[in-house]
């Protein structure tokens, strides 16, 4: 299918991920206009500038002319190569200093794909922090994840989290309800306590996060759906726990995680990784994270981390099979 590709990784990227990093970096590049624009972006125009592409790249170029002529905002009309230059305006290499954007444009492709949960991540990073963050989640249900799949709830589809450093986490509907504050959920029983994590096994280690809550006395099963959405819906405690390891090798980027994790702390969780340290946003496109990343509120963390240091060390001394 034309409207689908392959990245060199093997992961897919569509129309609407090329579309909303050009919409969303747009955007962003007018309405922001003091001091200079930098953007951390996972998406780049080189695969669209092969001959190749050419079909793909016109589409594109066509959906994105046609959602700003209906929005109405914006009086502009971009030809290919205004497309492919909006896309690299996500080139930035991010980093200590200054403030960067950072966006995924469309987090779980996989899960887009299949009709599952994505979500379009923004966040802000000042001096290597992160100070603002957006997820909008347009297949999550408004009020809780609960209603996933009851039409009969009368639960409004869509949901727009946002969070700014100090002061706290919202959620809104996707047509602009008026927002309400979110917080983590108390639990301090792990017996009561859901977690969150990939639905793609090829993300995370079903077998290890299997054996966390295991250790830690869980009792639910896994609630499995795909990208930031799992990070909005632990924040207004849908579920209690956030679980994320990756197979060997795989190195995690910002995009992938500045939006969610403060959407989760400031709804008062904590995001770490799998040794208990702060994620750090400030090394550039990449995160340096020690195994995987693990989010809860304050009260689970200390017997979580327990649990998680456990399974990891079983894992290793386990035989490997031959
Ligand atoms: N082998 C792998 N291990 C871990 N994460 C991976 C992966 N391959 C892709 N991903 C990342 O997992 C993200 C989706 O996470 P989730 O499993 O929570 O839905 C993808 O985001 P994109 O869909 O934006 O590319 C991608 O960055
Ligand atoms: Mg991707
Ligand atoms: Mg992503
Ligand atoms: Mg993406």
């Amino acid at each position: 299918m034309p409207d689908i590709q392959s990245k060199a990784d093997k992961s897919p990227v569509t129309v609407a991920d090329y579309g909303s990093q050009v919409l969303v970096s747009l955007v962003l590049n007018m309405e922001v206009t003091s001091g200079s624009f930098s953007m951390v972006a996972e998406e780049d125009s080189e695969d669209l500038r092969k001959d190749s592409a050419e079909e793909i790249l016109e589409h594109i170029t066509d959906l994105v002319n046609e959602t700003l002529a209906e929005d109405g905002s914006y009086n502009i009309t971009l030809s290919k190569e205004g497309i492919l230059s909006a896309i690299d305006t996500g080139k930035s290499e991010g980093g200590p200093s200054g403030r960067h954007w950072v966006l995924d444009p469309i987090d779980g492709t996989k899960g887009f794909l299949r009709g599952g949960q994505y979500a379009i991540a923004l966040a802000l990073l000042d001096e290597g922090k992160v100070v603002l963050g957006v997820l909008g989640c347009p297949n999550l249900p408004l009020t809780s994840i609960s209603n996933l799949n009851g039409s009969s709830s009368g639960d409004q589809t869509g949901a727009l989290f946002s969070a700014t450093i100090g002061c706290g986490a919202e959620v809104e509907s996707l047509e602009g309800s008026p927002p309400q504050k979110i917080s983590v959920c108390t639990i301090d029983n792990p017996v009561n306590a859901s977690f969150f994590e990939s639905y793609e096994g090829a993300h995370t280690m079903h077998d290890l996060t299997g054996s966390i809550a295991e250790k830690l006395g869980v009792q639910a099963p896994p609630v499995r759906i795909d990208s930031q959405a799992k990070y909005g819906a632990l924040a207004r405690g849908d579920g209690a726990i956030y679980l994320r390891f990756p197979h060997k090798g795989y190195k995690e980027k910002i995009w992938d995680h500045a939006a969610g994790a403060i959407v989760v702390t400031e709804a008062g969780g904590v995001v770490t990784d799998a040794s208990g340290n702060d994620l750090d946003f400030s090394k550039g496109r990449f995160l340096d994270v020690d195994t995987g990343i693990i989010a809860t509120n304050k009260q689970l963390m200390p017997s979580l981390l327990k649990s998680v240091q456990e399974a990891i060390k079983e894992k290793s001394q386990a035989p490997s099979p031959l």
